[in-house]
């Protein structure tokens, strides 16, 4: 592909480094007020926060969709410029999947979808089917890999999203939303599936209970800045810092006791 730099990333860097991230929409809207955020590799965080917190607006400067305010953003050492050739780099090396699996859906397969990715990268033969094989087991979906994504249930086609995302071997993956519109069962399959990859793993979350179970470390966003930024288990239990930021759990659910419990089975 013309222009394409792919470099390893840099061994010692974090997966994410947000430094000072100021972001304001052409109709003035203030998002972003100074963020700053850094996810060593490896390792699983949760973004939380209100409606409006400026979440979808960070996840959209990650691969450099927005940019234009004051900051940087670097991923495994390399710095996110929506004007160099390294922006290839940075789209392959942050994983995006998007709330509705459909935006990422396209092709007549499940393979084809998955295979697009790196067969834009120049993967062919042998490589590129590795590649697919190993996205597809990774999300418990090699089975299917003939069958059309209109065809597959909805938690199916987010399953197959995530997959889509992995052939390109991210350094960071962000889900948006993953828990929305799955029933218990596939919400508890795919928590087990991103429980299972080695990746690092930046999750935007309404569902607190799902942070907790997936994510050692939540951050809070409201209005543009984060607020809180620690243990989920520590940030849960804190009544009143969640109802200062509108996050509420579940009638009934009891944070520690749900954190107890999952350190209980492993
Ligand atoms: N295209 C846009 N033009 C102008 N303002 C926008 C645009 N998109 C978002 N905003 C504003 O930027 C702020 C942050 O929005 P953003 O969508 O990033 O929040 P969010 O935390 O992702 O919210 P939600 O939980 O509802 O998805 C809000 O005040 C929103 O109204």
């Amino acid at each position: 592909m013309i222009g394409y730099v792919h470099t390893a990333p840099a061994a010692d860097a974090p997966s994410l480094d947000v430094r000072g991230v100021q972001f304001s929409y052409p109709d003035g809207q203030v998002a972003l007020r100074g963020v700053d955020l850094t996810v060593p590799r490896g390792e699983r965080v949760a973004l939380l926060g209100p409606n409006g917190a400026g979440k979808t607006t960070l996840v959209l400067h990650l691969n450099g969709i927005l940019a234009g305010g004051a900051g940087t953003v670097t991923v495994g050492g390399l710095t996110v410029d929506r004007d160099r050739a390294t922006l290839a780099e940075i789209r392959r090396r942050v994983g995006i999947v998007f709330q509705d699996p459909d935006d990422q859906l396209f092709l007549p397969t499940v393979a084809e979808d998955v295979a697009f990715g790196p067969a834009n990268l120049g993967l062919r033969g042998t490589e590129l089917a590795e590649r697919v094989a190993e996205a597809l087991d990774a999300v418990g979906m090699a089975e299917h890999r003939d069958r059309a994504p209109q065809h597959l249930s909805f938690g199916q086609r987010r399953r197959v999203a995530v997959a889509t995302v992995l052939a390109m071997r991210p350094e960071i993956l962000v889900l948006d939303e993953p828990s929305s519109n799955l029933d218990p069962a596939a919400r508890r399959e795919l928590a087990g599936i991103l429980r299972g990859l080695p990746v690092t793993l930046l999750m935007v979350t309404h569902d607190l209970p799902y942070a907790l179970e997936l994510c050692d470390r939540s951050v809070i966003l409201d209005t543009g800045r984060i607020v809180a930024d620690g243990a989920t288990a520590e940030i849960l239990a804190d009544a009143d810092l969640l109802a200062r930021h509108r996050l509420e759990l579940p009638y009934g659910f009891d944070p520690a006791m749900a954190a107890r419990q999952l350190t209980a089975n492993g």
